[in-house]
């Protein structure tokens, strides 16, 4: 199963929304195939895993053990179900790292397999398949996108000078870093003062990988149409007072509607003001803080974290990352 995992690793940032799934038939200890789903709409793990299976080895697969990190599916999605792959090729006996909360499946696979006598096992490294696809999980299940915050701080802990002018505060290899971050969220959101100070681009101009739907906060239209966000070149979302109410709390209010936009994961890169009403708020799953080697001295301080769990500290050429999640 830890083999299934690291196969299924290698789809990062290619199968969104689809979860990264990876598959290995084993006969007789021996892998003799194996598989993950590589593209969005492609075929998945499981199929893969079956056609990998070299023709002199093909009449062992009924004699085998499939282990896959993902419950195989049992609806006609983009591909046919794997559940009916997996009968049909007579595969006698199926190890499942966790279980699949995606309403069309959501158990629906393991019946079929059970229904037509296949041996099925679940909750194999279920943690840690869960892990993989805990975008996928929070989407589905808690109905809103995975939310990853991020900001770089001075090592006084300004992440702003006193103007709000942007700065420099991380170096090149941290930011080729966020840059990777940004290729693997469905969605990037900024607030409305860090796009008129700072006219972000918000792309992956930095590491190879596909650039997030632009989330703007931008009640009052204030944000000039020259400005890279109104630039036309990825999809970007404007959240002016049509969609959002002043009166009630943002961050719920945009969470839902990102749901229902299909957007499965987001990084919130700031500034203070919008990081620090997700910290209150609750709803949010990473934190992840910069901080520079320079001091400010003086600016807009970065936002209070609360109570936090260290779950990951890097150096990065001198700049240090720390990866936080809720407390538990
Ligand atoms: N170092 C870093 O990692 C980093 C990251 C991002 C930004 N920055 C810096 O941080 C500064 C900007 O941060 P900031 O904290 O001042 O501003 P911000 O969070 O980017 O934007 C705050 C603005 O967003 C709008 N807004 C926020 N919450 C709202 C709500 N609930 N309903 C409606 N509108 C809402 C309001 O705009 P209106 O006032 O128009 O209503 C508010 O003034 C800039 O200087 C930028 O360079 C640094
Ligand atoms: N100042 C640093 C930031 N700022 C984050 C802001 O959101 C900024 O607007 C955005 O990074 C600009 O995006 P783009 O380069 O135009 O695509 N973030 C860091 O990681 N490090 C900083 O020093
Ligand atoms: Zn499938």
């Amino acid at each position: 199963m830890q083999r299934c995992i690291s196969l299924s690793l290698n789809g990062e940032g290619m199968v969104a929304p689809n979860p990264m799934v990876g598959a290995v038939l084993v006969h007789e200890g021996k892998i003799i195939g194996e598989g993950f789903h590589r593209v969005y709409g492609e075929s998945h793990a499981e199929v893969n895993c079956v056609n990998s299976v070299e023709p002199e080895l093909q009449e062992l697969i009924p004699h085998s053990v499939m282990y896959v990190s993902l419950e195989p599916c049992a609806h006609h999605g983009k591909t046919p179900p794997c559940a009916d792959l997996i009968v049909a090729r007579n595969i006698p006996e199926v190890v499942i790292g966790c279980v699949d909360s995606f309403s069309e499946v959501a158990g629906k696979g393991i019946e079929k397999l059970r229904a037509a006598g296949v041996k099925v096992t679940t909750g194999l490294l279920e943690d840690e398949c869960r892990q993989v696809n805990r975008r996928f999980f929070t989407f589905h299940e808690q109905r809103r996108p995975y939310v990853v915050l991020k900001w770089a701080q001075s090592a006084d802990g300004y992440i702003a000078p006193p103007d709000g002018a942007p700065v420099r505060i991380s170096g090149p290899y941290a930011d080729r870093l966020v840059h990777q971050w940004r290729s693997r969220e469905a969605g990037i959101m900024v607030g409305t003062r860090t796009a008129l100070n700072d006219n972000p681009r918000l792309n992956t101009r930095l590491w190879p990988g596909k650039s997030p739907v632009r989330i703007i906060l931008d009640l009052g239209g204030k944000i000039p149409r020259d400005f890279h966000v109104h630039d036309g070149s990825v999809r970007t979302i404007f959240l002016t007072a049509n969609e959002i109410d002043r009166s009630k709390a943002l961050v719920p209010q945009v969470l839902a509607l990102l749901h229902a936009e299909s957007v499965q994961s987001i990084l919130v890169e700031g500034g203070a003001n919008l990081l620090q009403q997700f910290i209150h708020s609750g709803l949010w799953d990473e934190m992840r803080v910069i901080t520079g080697q320079q001091p400010l001295g003086q600016g807009l301080r970065a936002p209070e974290t609360g109570e936090v769990r260290l779950l990951e500290k890097l150096d990065v050429a001198g700049d240090e990352v720390a990866v936080y999640g809720r407390p538990a």
